[in-house]
């Protein structure tokens, strides 16, 4: 029975974020040159990089084992492919993004029936026609090749169906998003075959395990000082923690050593609390993975 697992990479906007994910994880991919097969520290995997866009049609007919990509495009083709794990990043952040209707900020369109009879410009087209038919609302979908918010601007289309991540690009061109289709963000998705094998199983499962410890880590930060005993019970009760934080004496001495694992976003604020308590050296350390 085959046992390399066939992985594919996406290639595009997803490609620099999901190889620094593979880093953190612990799979060095190394593209070289023009080859679309890159390298990977691990003997069970071989990798291709494959646009995002067709990388859901080509796992359901199994040419590759497991890839990487936006739920965007599985819903786009309906793929018959099993979900192994939902991966939250994007482009530029590790949050989803959103496809979302806009037209232009001076438009007289503001409701999803407004846009009867228009032109819709959009990457998405089989999702957009379904979307609108569902609702019994008659538009004239377009098919773009990108630069969507563009043809609003130029007059080629009323509305666009586009992804949005930072909103920059829909600021740039002075458009106003009138709905939200859909949420999307990275998916680990497998073939259905590949998925019972065991030896494929199990490294789609490994990886699947790895990613999702590693951008779990990305949210948090580890933190340790040292705190006088009469000030321990104050400290304690100022850091959140995973569970309860660790405490451990510190060598012939009265004070301790405490460390806890705390979101990244609480840092900036706890740390001057923890001083002004009584904490001392106080050192804060980034994590790789946390199961
Ligand atoms: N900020 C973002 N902009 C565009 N796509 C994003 C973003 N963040 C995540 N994605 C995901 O990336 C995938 C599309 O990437 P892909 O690179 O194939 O298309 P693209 O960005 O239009 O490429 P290009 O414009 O370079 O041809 C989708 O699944 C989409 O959800
Ligand atoms: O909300 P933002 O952070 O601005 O990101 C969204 C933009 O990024 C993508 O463009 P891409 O670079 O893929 O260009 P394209 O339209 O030519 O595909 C997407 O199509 C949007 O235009
Ligand atoms: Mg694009």
């Amino acid at each position: 029975m085959e046992k390399i697992l066939k992985l594919g990479i996406p290639k595009g906007s997803l490609q620099n974020a999901t190889i620094n994910l593979f880093k953190r994880s612990g799979w060095k991919i190394n593209i070289e040159g023009r080859s679309y097969f890159p390298d990977i520290n691990d003997d069970t995997i071989e990798c291709a990089l494959c646009r995002a866009q067709e990388m859901s049609i080509n796992v359901e007919s199994g040419v590759i084992d497991a890839g990487l990509t936006g739920l965007d495009w599985i819903a786009e083709h309906e793929s018959d492919v099993h979900v192994v794990a939902d991966l939250i990043y994007s482009k530029v952040s590790a949050r989803p993004a959103r496809w979302v209707i806009a037209v232009a900020n001076d438009s007289s369109i503001k409701t999803l029936e407004d846009l009867a009879g228009k032109t819709i410009s959009t990457e998405l087209v089989k999702f957009t026609k379904r979307f609108f038919r569902d609702r019994n609302i008659d538009v004239n979908v377009k098919f773009s090749w990108g630069a969507t918010e563009a043809k609003i601007v130029s007059g080629l289309a009323d509305a666009i169906v586009e992804i949005t991540e930072t909103e920059s690009t829909i600021r740039a061109h002075n458009l106003r998003v009138i709905h939200e289709v859909m949420e999307t963000n990275t998916q680990l998705i497998a073939n259905k075959t590949a998925w019972e094998n065991p030896a494929k199983r199990e490294k789609i499962e490994q990886i699947a395990m790895l990613l999702q410890a590693a951008l779990v880590a990305d949210k948090l930060v580890g933190i340790k000082m040292n705190v006088p005993e009469n000030k321990i019970a104050r400290i304690v009760s100022l850091l959140p923690s995973l569970n309860a934080p660790t405490i451990a004496t510190l060598y012939q001495s009265d004070w301790f050593s405490v460390e806890s694992i705390i979101d990244t976003g609480l840092v900036r604020d706890l740390i001057p609390k923890l001083l002004k308590e009584g904490a001392e050296g106080i050192i804060e350390y980034s994590l790789n993975k946390v199961l």
